[in-house]
């Protein structure tokens, strides 16, 4: 047992909580002080002998999305067990509740969905926000992950359906960082839906409505900050799957405004800067002599050339060196300076120098001699066996990192990357891929995933009480999660730790980027020794606790 606990529910009431209800696991004397009797058959379990009945039950499911649906309805009705399994079985249970499996429970949410979770916030009833804010049931809230569902994984527009989002990434919070789950609230403003599937299907759950733009969207989204703003003042708002033309003018216009980030932006530049500099490291070597190909330049694409680019400087490159670095291609090609419509990110990347040649993606690879190829497309098999073979012609150790997500719409498989590489290429994905077999030696892939990150950076936001997210925080976490790189110690070490050790990764992320929200003063001063006191007293852990009635 972990600690006594007053409880005022009783009955049904207490068994349809699922942060208090223990199911099967209430005690005789609980079951007695709080009329279970009759409810629950007779039997006694522990909490291990729910996790190994959960287990076999899902072990029997027939499919991955089978597992995430069942997941889920261990989620609404006992949070506890739900996370006693993820923690205990994270390698196994993060495609399921993440991506892979989380895509497809987006795309299916109007079928999968029965019970609320989270809020989902329709323009249509945008004037009642206030008051569906201030239900008490969410007065410890200390952490938002919110979207629109426009641009989810790589999977497009999902609508009001994008709300698997969310709920997965905090159910990564709290897995991996101990944020409690009765902190953390998962919101999808449902500003419609241009999928026509959606629309057209007569059980799709969200607002009826093509996506509401312009003035009218900007003045929900400063509806909802300044809402949010007003009922948690001291909150951390993480911004989830939002479409190019939103992600980056959102961050914009809120970050001084309170304590906020854009996970694809930040989380994921963080993540992948880590594992570069990691591939850096192990060989001696200097980012700012690679030069990078950025297949993908929306939230992502900008996001990591970004930081990559701050890594060049810190190293001493200036910035015109840098950027000389960098060929930032999307879907109609290079970026050149002269096209019209960039984004303020996208131009800073903009070619000036690159006068009448194709623009394709096979003729920059050749033209640039790329070492790094980065992919955030969102497109499947766009790193084609020639790109990758020329890219190991003339380079050593190429980096390849296809993080589009989810697998189906990575751009290559590592597999193939290692085949076309003669095993040469340092490989990494954004979603998880089975073990290679390496010179006869079993490799596990990588996963560059943001939730290397912002578990810890959560973690750091609530210990520090930071009111802000400064892009130093990003690099510091960078370094720290770089800092526990295998390949540190082990040449044929991995880039990035297993899964496996997401909690040890998650402590030190949020040590890193807190001595640096120190130093930014974002936050009040702390030493180390009271940023790690800080830090692990937050853990919450899946154990029952004993309740009293009060
Ligand atoms: N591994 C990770 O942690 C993360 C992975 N991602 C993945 O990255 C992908 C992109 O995410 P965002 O940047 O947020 O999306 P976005 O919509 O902001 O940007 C996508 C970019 O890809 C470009 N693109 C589309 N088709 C292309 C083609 N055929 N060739 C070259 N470029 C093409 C678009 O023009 C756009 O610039 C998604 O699949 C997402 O799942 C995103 C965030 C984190
Ligand atoms: C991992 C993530 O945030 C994405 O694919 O959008
Ligand atoms: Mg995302």
């Amino acid at each position: 047992m972990n600690k006594t606990l007053s409880v005022a529910l009783c009955g049904q009431d207490l068994l349809n909580h699922p942060f208090l209800n223990k199911g099967l696991a209430f005690t005789p004397e609980e079951r007695e002080a709080f009329e279970l009797h009759g409810l629950l058959p007779r039997a006694v379990l522990t909490l291990d002998q729910q996790v190994d009945a959960a287990l076999k039950f899902l072990d029997a499911l027939p499919s991955p999305f089978a597992r995430h649906v069942h997941l889920r309805e261990v989620q609404d009705t006992n949070e506890t067990l739900f996370y006693a399994l993820l923690t205990r079985r994270i390698e196994a249970m993060l495609p399921l509740v993440y991506t892979p499996t989380v895509g497809e429970a987006c795309q299916r949410f109007s079928e999968i969905w029965q019970r609320p979770r989270g809020l989902f916030l329709s323009y249509p009833e945008r004037d009642s926000m206030d008051d569906v804010l201030a239900n008490p049931a969410y007065d410890d809230v200390r952490i938002i992950v919110v979207t629109d569902g426009e641009r989810i994984l790589g999977l497009g527009d999902q609508g009001a359906g994008g709300m698997g989002i969310p709920i997965g990434k905090l159910s990564l919070y709290t897995t991996c960082a101990g944020i409690s789950p009765d902190q953390t609230l998962p919101i999808v403003l449902d500003t419609g839906t241009n999928n026509q599937d959606l629309l057209q299907n007569p059980a799709y759950i969200g607002w009826r409505h093509e996506r509401i733009r312009g003035p009218e969207y900007d003045a929900f989204i400063e509806r909802f900050v300044t809402a949010v703003q007003a009922r948690w003042p001291h909150v951390a708002l993480h911004w989830e799957d939002f479409s190019s033309a939103n992600a980056a003018p959102i961050l914009e216009r809120y970050r001084n405004r309170l304590c906020t980030f854009n996970d694809d932006i930040q989380g994921t530049a963080a993540v992948t800067t880590a594992a570069i500099l990691s591939a850096k490291a192990a060989h001696d070597g200097k980012l700012k002599d690679e030069t990078i190909v950025m297949l993908g330049a929306g939230s992502a694409g900008v996001g990591i050339a970004r930081l990559l680019l701050q890594v060049m400087l810190d190293e001493g490159a200036s910035e015109e060196e840098a950027l000389s670095r960098f060929y930032m291609l999307d879907q109609d090609g290079l970026i050149l300076a002269d096209r019209a419509g960039l984004s303020e990110g996208q131009a800073l990347f903009a070619r000036r120098d690159w006068k009448e040649r194709p623009t394709d993606f096979g003729t920059v690879m050749q033209e640039s001699r790329a070492s790094i190829l980065i992919g955030v497309s969102g497109v499947k098999g766009l790193f084609t066996e020639k790109i990758v073979r020329d890219m190991a012609e003339h380079c050593e150790r190429p980096i390849i990192f296809p993080l589009s997500n989810p697998t189906s719409h990575s751009e290559a498989t590592p597999e193939d990357i290692m085949a076309w590489s003669d095993e040469r290429a340092l490989v990494s994905t954004g979603s998880p891929f089975p073990p290679l077999d390496l010179h006869g030696r079993t490799h596990r892939v990588d996963q560059t995933n943001n939730a290397y990150i912002f578990p810890g950076l959560g973690l750091c936001l609530l210990a520090t009480g930071a009111t802000r997210v400064t892009d130093s925080m990003f690099m510091a976490a960078a370094r720290g999660l770089a800092s526990l790189s295998p390949l540190r110690d082990n040449p044929d070490g991995n880039l990035l730790p297993p899964v496996t050790q997401l909690r040890r990764v998650a402590f030190a992320v949020a040590e890193a980027a807190a001595r640096q929200a120190c130093e930014d003063g974002v936050c009040p001063e702390f030493s180390d020794d009271e940023l790690r006191d800080r830090i692990r007293s937050i853990v919450w852990t899946p154990e029952y606790d004993h309740y009293e009635k009060v």
